[in-house]
């Protein structure tokens, strides 16, 4: 029986702007995300009929509830496979962390199976089965740097972002993201990132206008709930980073570094409060050719 392996990156949002809300009760928005090389990793097995899912970290749901069985069922039913996966989750993200760790998952899981299960789908349709996975799923697929419009499902690739090495603080809170958005009163958020500006900042390369262009309008409303966040924050900057953020609905944040050794010992002092601290970076291969799916 056939067996692949693949690695499904977070992403942390550089922007996170909230443009109003839909009559489905999304919001529309309006972001520029980034992948991260922080990654997961999904070993998939051929069988004959089911999908069943197991995963490292007992706290996930391996039922229908996890994001890989419905992304498996999704194809299933519109395709009428009769073929089954065993799916091992290798979990390295933190889940309910603002970091994408599910929509990745989800996005790795369809890529995988149009392969295994030999659908041919293109870019297009995957892009557009992603979006019934979930907002962030079609960046997940894309992954690079890009900007997220519509539900998060609208992408425009933009270019590389320089290299920066990234410290990622996931305090032991968990967030879940339908909960942060009922928070969000559109007529009233006090101040909206500027995305032409951090677009135009990535464009010419030049970190100094990215740090100060970083913006998430959860952060307010966040912070207010849990104001342990904006101590993190302040830690961040006084241990030199150039920027610092919430990522997506949080809790997770993170500085941008611009060298190893300082994020390095960032992460180190970090280490002392907080149990989940990773040092990592951009992770700029974007485009859905560029998943590596590996034989088991
Ligand atoms: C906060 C972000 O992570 C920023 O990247 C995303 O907007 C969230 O994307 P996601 O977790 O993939 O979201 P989904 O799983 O599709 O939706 C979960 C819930 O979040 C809310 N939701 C999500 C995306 C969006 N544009 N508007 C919303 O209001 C809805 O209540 C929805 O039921
Ligand atoms: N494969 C999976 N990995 C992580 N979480 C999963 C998965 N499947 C289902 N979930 C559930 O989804 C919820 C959100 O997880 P996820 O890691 O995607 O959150 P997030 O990092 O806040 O994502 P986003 O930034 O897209 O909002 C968790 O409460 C978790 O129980």
């Amino acid at each position: 029986m056939k067996k692949i392996s693949i690695d499904t990156r977070a992403k942390i949002n550089l922007t996170l702007d909230i443009l109003g809300k839909r009559l489905d009760g999304y919001h529309n928005v309006s972001m520029v995300m980034q992948s991260i090389s922080l990654s997961d990793t999904l070993h998939f097995k051929l069988t004959d009929k089911d999908i069943k899912i197991s995963c490292n970290n007992c706290y996930l749901p391996t039922d229908e509830k996890n994001i890989v069985y419905r992304a498996a069922q999704l194809l299933r039913e519109k395709y009428n496979i009769s073929q089954g996966v065993e799916v091992h989750i290798e979990k390295r993200i933190p889940f309910a962390a603002g970091l994408a760790g599910g929509s990745s998952n989800g996005a790795g899981t369809l890529i995988a199976l149009n392969s295994l299960w030999d659908l041919h789908l293109g870019n297009e349709k995957l892009l557009k089965l992603g979006s019934k996975v979930g907002a962030d799923v079609p960046f997940c697929m894309m992954g690079g740097t890009a900007l997220a419009e519509g539900i998060g499902e609208k992408l425009t690739v933009i270019n590389d972002l320089p290299e920066f090495d990234i410290v990622l603080v996931k305090p032991n809170i968990q967030i879940s993201t339908p909960w942060a958005y009922s928070l969000i009163d559109v007529q009233n958020i006090k101040a909206h990132p500027d995305n032409t500006a951090m677009i135009e900042a990535i464009k010419i390369g030049n970190k100094e206008e990215i740090a100060l262009n970083l913006g998430n309008v959860f952060e307010d409303v966040v912070f207010d709930k849990y104001p342990e966040l904006m101590h993190i924050k302040e830690s961040l900057k006084k241990l030199g980073a150039l920027g610092v953020l919430m990522s997506g609905s949080g809790p997770t944040l993170y500085g941008l570094f611009t060298n190893e050794l300082s994020a390095q010992s960032a992460k180190e002092v970090l280490l002392r409060d907080y149990e989940e601290v990773f040092a990592v970076r951009s992770y700029n291969e974007g485009g859905i050719e560029s998943w590596d799916l590996k034989m088991d």
